[in-house]
């Protein structure tokens, strides 16, 4: 509506303005007039929607409100997902509250499992994601489950589920186990350049580095069935050119920035060197999946020996699967596989990176004492060669534990935003079509009104005792955000929970860490679509005997 005022107005002065100038070749131009409009509307578009619109005439303004702070600066400022939780602790609120964030575009941002519910499990397809969170995902992920919406998202997903089915995920424990293992060899041999004079051998090493390296090969693995090797080999072009696309830095601060601001697309083609990095990643996965998906598909036309596309647990790997179903063109399974790759990689990894900083923190070394002594009773050690399957890996109750912790202390993925269709009522109160409504995983999973006050501590005793311990003390399932929720909840949830007991099992089985310098260690993280610590994880890691 305001679109359709804003431009009557302009284009009422900007042909009048025409009309009547002075100028002497001024006869009724439409391109000046159309000129003439433009630069009324703009202006006009942007008084209403940044001042008027949110702050006097939003149905929306009487919601409680999260404060302004940072004075004129917090105008230009996307809010972090810190200040969110902050705002969630502190704002007297009952279902969600309303923020102002860059430029005053309202966010509604829901902290009760009754607000939540709607928008992401019973009317979830009443609401889309937004236009330029999708094209700045899209530019990495391709057209695939993460952005598809409606009817389309509703097939993709019928036919994507079965091959992430609870058995299927359970056959995949072993391929884990063998990663996990070939992560400890990889980072023994990175340390044992010089054992000291007693025979220890440690050393410092970037875990962000090598979760990022196992994540690949990982989904390589199931995914594909192709091994990336990215473990044993860092300069594999994958983990090269691909990779460096998720490495934050100043660079990708300010292009996401824009991106949500403006068009995505059109950011993407500003002469930068994470752009031209971006762009040469996204190539070669794009030409690598392409030549993998046709190899695959004319393979199973001539009915080549399916053998090579089974592990020894007899599963197919998830793009063979998803290809049999014959619901997915050749584009669509590219565009499916570069989802899995990096929705499978990078949240997968961070989860990791942030594990280990937590367990190594002086503070938590107890923690990291009681689950290696765990995993040391009832695991064969790596180097032993003897596979680790689900039913070993699940038994572990304190390795559950603090895999859920560690996921919900630093949840990797930050905030997930819908747009609903059409007016809609949440708990009562009407949302205008196109308002941003935001779960906020990253805030939700400390927030003080459903953990306690002892939330943001990392604690994984909570999901061993105490009545509500399977929703680790929280009174509903829903305040633990890091999966997401409902018919766009993340698919990959049981491979990546498998996943990650099985790389923490093997390096703290094997290893002892602690922060560079012993002393706790304080990061910079970087908040994109995940959380990222800037720079990498050095720690310093020591080889433990007797296992
Ligand atoms: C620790 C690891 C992971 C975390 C924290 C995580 C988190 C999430 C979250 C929060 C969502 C929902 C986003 C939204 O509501 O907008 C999601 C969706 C998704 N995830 Fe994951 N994920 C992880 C691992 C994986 C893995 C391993 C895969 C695949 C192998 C995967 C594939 C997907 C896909 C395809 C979607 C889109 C689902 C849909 O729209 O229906 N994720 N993930």
């Amino acid at each position: 509506m305001s679109n359709i005022v804003a431009s009557s107005i302009a284009i009422f002065c900007g042909c009048a303005a025409t009309y009547y100038s002075n100028d002497s070749s001024a006869t009724f131009s439409y391109l000046k007039a159309a000129a003439s409009s433009a630069s009324i509307y703009l202006p006009l578009q942007l008084i209403w929607s940044c001042f008027l619109y949110p702050l006097y005439f939003s149905p929306l303004r009487k919601l409680p409100q999260a404060p302004r702070v940072g004075g004129w600066k917090s105008f230009f400022t996307i809010t972090s997902p810190p200040q969110v939780l902050e705002y969630m602790d502190t704002v007297p609120h009952e279902h969600f509250f309303r923020m102002l964030d860059i430029f005053n575009k309202e966010i509604v941002i829901l902290t009760d499992p009754k607000a939540i519910t709607q928008p992401y499990q019973t009317d979830a397809y009443e609401y889309v994601k937004s236009v330029n969170g999708k094209k700045i995902i899209e530019a990495i992920l391709g057209n695939g489950l993460v952005v598809a919406e409606g009817h389309d998202h509703k097939y993709q997903k019928k036919h994507l589920a079965p091959v992430f089915n609870f058995r299927v995920v359970k056959n995949l424990y072993p391929l884990f186990w063998k990663k996990s293992s070939e992560l400890v060899s990889s980072i023994i041999a990175e340390i044992d350049t010089k054992p000291n004079s007693s025979g220890v051998i440690s050393g410092t090493v970037d875990i962000d580095e090598w979760s990022g390296r196992i994540g690949l090969d990982i989904i390589g693995k199931a995914g594909f069935g192709s091994d990336f090797n990215a473990i044993t080999n860092p300069h594999s072009p994958l983990n090269t050119s691909y990779r460096e696309a998720f490495i934050p830095d100043s660079k990708s601060a300010l292009i996401f920035l824009l991106s949500v601001l403006t068009y995505p697309p059109l950011i993407r083609l500003l002469p930068l060197e994470k752009n031209r990095q971006v762009r040469e990643g996204m190539n070669m996965v794009n030409s690598y999946l392409r030549d993998l998906i046709s190899q695959r598909k004319s393979d199973m036309l001539k009915n080549v020996d399916e053998s090579d596309y089974l592990d020894k647990t007899g599963h197919r790997d998830i793009i063979s699967s998803a290809m049999k179903t014959n619901a997915f063109t050749t584009e669509n399974l590219v565009d499916q596989s570069k989802t899995l790759l990096g929705a499978g990689h990078e949240t997968s990894s961070v989860a990791i990176t942030f594990a280990i900083y937590l367990l190594s923190q002086p503070k938590y070394a107890h923690i990291q004492q009681r689950l290696r002594d765990e995993i040391r009773a009832n695991l064969p050690s790596p180097s032993s060669g003897v596979e680790v399957n689900a039913e070993l890996l699940d038994k572990l109750p304190y390795l559950d534990a603090v895999s859920k912790e560690s996921m919900r202390v630093w949840s990797p993925v930050t905030r997930t935003s819908r747009l609903p269709l059409h007016d809609v009522q949440i708990c009562g109160v009407t949302i205008p079509k196109g308002t941003t409504v935001q779960m906020v995983p990253w805030a939700l999973n400390k927030a003080k009104i459903h953990w306690g006050e002892d939330a943001r501590e990392f604690n994984p005793e909570r999901w061993l005792v105490g009545e509500n311990k399977a929703n680790g003390g929280a009174a509903s399932s829903l305040a633990y955000a890091t999966f997401g929720t409902g018919p766009r909840g993340c698919i990959g949830k049981g491979f990546a929970i498998g996943e990650n007991k099985a790389i923490l099992a093997a390096l703290i089985g094997s290893f002892d860490f602690k922060p560079v310098g012993g002393k706790e260690q304080k990061v910079d993280i970087m908040y994109g679509v995940t959380a990222r610590i800037v720079g990498g994880l050095k720690v310093d890691v020591t080889l433990l005997d007797d296992w």
